[in-house]
This record gives C-alpha cells, structure tokens and sequence, in this order.
C-alpha cells in the first residue's frame, strides 16, 4: 500500500497543544507520515504566547525544496505563516511543485490574543495564497478580516462563505467555535454552489487550545489518504468532536485537545 504522507507549513508551539506540534500529533493518529516545514518559533504555554520568532524567509524556502526533492506530500496545510514574505514564498513553491490537495488555515490570532500574523500580511494571504487553496478553514473573527463582514447571524455566515470563496479557494469551511450557539458548534461548509451544516454538540470547557489546528490537520491527513473534501470534513469533525470531548487538564490556561481520543474511542 501507498504511504499517504502530508505536510504543515506553520508555527512551533513550544506548549505542544497548537501549531505543528498538533498537526503532526494528528497525522500519527492517523496514520499519515507528518512532515513539516517551520516558518517561526513561539514561545507558548496554556497561558498564552510570550514570544514569536520568525524564521527568514530562505529558511523556509530551503525546507520546501528539500521536501520536494525526496518525499513530496499527497495534500499540505498551513498555518501560522506570520508575514508577507514567507506567504508569498510559500504560495510560490506551492504553485511551481504543483502540490495538490492543499488546506489554508488562516491563522491571525491566538486564543490568548497574541499576533500570528503581521497585519501587513494580510493583503499577500488574499492575493497569493487563497487563489492555491483547494479549502480554506477561517475561524468567524478570521473571516471577518478576509470578507470585511460582520458575521453574527446565519444569512451573514452564507454571505461571508461566498464572498470567500470569490478570493480563489475550491471549498470554504467556515468554523462556528466563536459564534454565541450555546448548544451546538456548527461549521458551514461551501463547495461553491451547496452549502452544508456541519453539526456537534458544542462541548462546555476552556481546554480549546489547538482546535483549528487539530481540525484542519485531520482534513489534511483524509485528503493524503485520497479521501475527497466532503468525506475529510466528515472525519475531521468527528476528530476534533473526540479530541474537545476529552480535552487534558493540564497547565493553567486553556488547555490543549486530545490528540488520540478519536482513535481510542473506535477501538470500542
Ligand atoms: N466547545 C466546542 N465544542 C465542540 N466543538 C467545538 C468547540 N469549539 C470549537 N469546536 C469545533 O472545533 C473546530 C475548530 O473551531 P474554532 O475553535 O472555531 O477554530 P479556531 O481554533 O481556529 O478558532 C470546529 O470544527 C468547531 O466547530
Ligand atoms: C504556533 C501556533 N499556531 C497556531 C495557533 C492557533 O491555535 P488555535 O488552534 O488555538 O487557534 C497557535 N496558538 N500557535
């Protein structure tokens, strides 16, 4: 059998809750071998960010080539990509390997509050990235910044979905954990002309640091195996549903998802 393989373009939480460390520990789970590509280093814990520390742009650049030189991944995801230059760097390599099955979480801001993402950067993610994404997988403030919206009630939700989707990417998932539903977390998803309701009960804890990532790695790790969009985010709801539902108490602050629920609870 074919290896599936995937690969994360995106930030280190030196906490291990977000960022690659997430999205690798959600490619073991399943199954996918997880490669990965740093584009800066955080200082982190549950309590927060304390420090960010890009890596130069080169850097970034040499770790994509290396990649495409011997091992090529079978679908990708970014997501702290932190300034225009590595965006467009990112975007390029994207383009001229002809990478496939590529996810764009657009991350800007972390729980706590800290900056992911330079605010001059924002205009490269629009122009350069969104036009390579096959899905893209905006929490609600996210799409407010990329559609300029207010997104409070569903009619905004379908609005915010198409105008996203006029930005370049095949699928747009637009992620409910930050809408007021005391009940349900639900995640509208677009293929362009259908938009579907993505529905799970919503989950009462602070422990949600790492959900976005652990999300749109799960839809990464489907996509590698030949899975299509529509089944991916199947399975990648179910994950991440498995992952809040038995979120660790560990640290202080918000603490992180759990990473092997969803494959413990289907040995049952
Ligand atoms: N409390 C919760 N209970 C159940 N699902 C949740 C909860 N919070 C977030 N989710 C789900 O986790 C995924 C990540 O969403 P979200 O938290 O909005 O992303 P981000 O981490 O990028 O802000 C989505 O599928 C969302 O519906
Ligand atoms: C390096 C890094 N990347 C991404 C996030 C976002 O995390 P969340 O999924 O909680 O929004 C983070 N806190 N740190």
């Amino acid at each position: 059998m074919k290896q599936a393989m995937a690969l994360t373009i995106a930030g280190s939480d030196s906490g291990g809750g977000a960022g690659i460390q997430a999205d690798l520990k959600t490619f073991q789970e399943l199954k996918v071998y997880g490669m990965s590509a740093l584009t800066a280093v955080t200082a982190q814990n549950t309590l927060g960010v304390q420090g960010v520390y890009p890596v130069p742009k080169e850097g970034v650049i040499q770790q994509l080539n290396a990649i495409e030189e011997d091992l090529r991944p079978q679908a990708l995801k970014t997501g702290m990509l932190f300034s225009s230059d590595i965006i467009e760097a990112v975007a390029e390599r994207i383009h001229s390997f002809q990478w496939k099955n590529i996810v764009v979480d657009p991350v800007m801001i972390a729980k706590g509050g800290a900056s992911l993402l330079l605010e001059e950067a924002i205009d490269a993610l629009k122009t350069h990235l969104l036009p390579v994404a096959t899905v893209i997988t905006p929490n609600i403030p996210e799409a407010e910044v990329l559609t300029g919206l207010n997104i409070i009630t569903a009619d905004d939700k379908r609005r915010a979905v198409e105008k996203l989707t006029e930005l370049g990417p095949k699928y747009v998932i637009l992620k409910g954990g930050h809408d007021e539903n005391p009940k349900e977390a639900i995640d509208f998803f677009y293929d362009g002309s259908e938009l579907k309701e993505l529905r799970s009960e919503r989950i009462p804890t602070k422990n949600t640091h790492g959900t976005g990532c652990t999300f749109s790695a799960a839809l990464t790790a489907e996509l590698a195996k030949g899975k299509s969009v529509e089944d991916a985010v199947e399975t990648a709801k179910l994950f991440i549903q498995a992952a809040i539902q038995n979120s660790l108490e560990i640290g202080s602050g918000h603490g992180p998802t759990n990473h092997w629920a969803y494959q413990e609870n289907n040995k049952q």
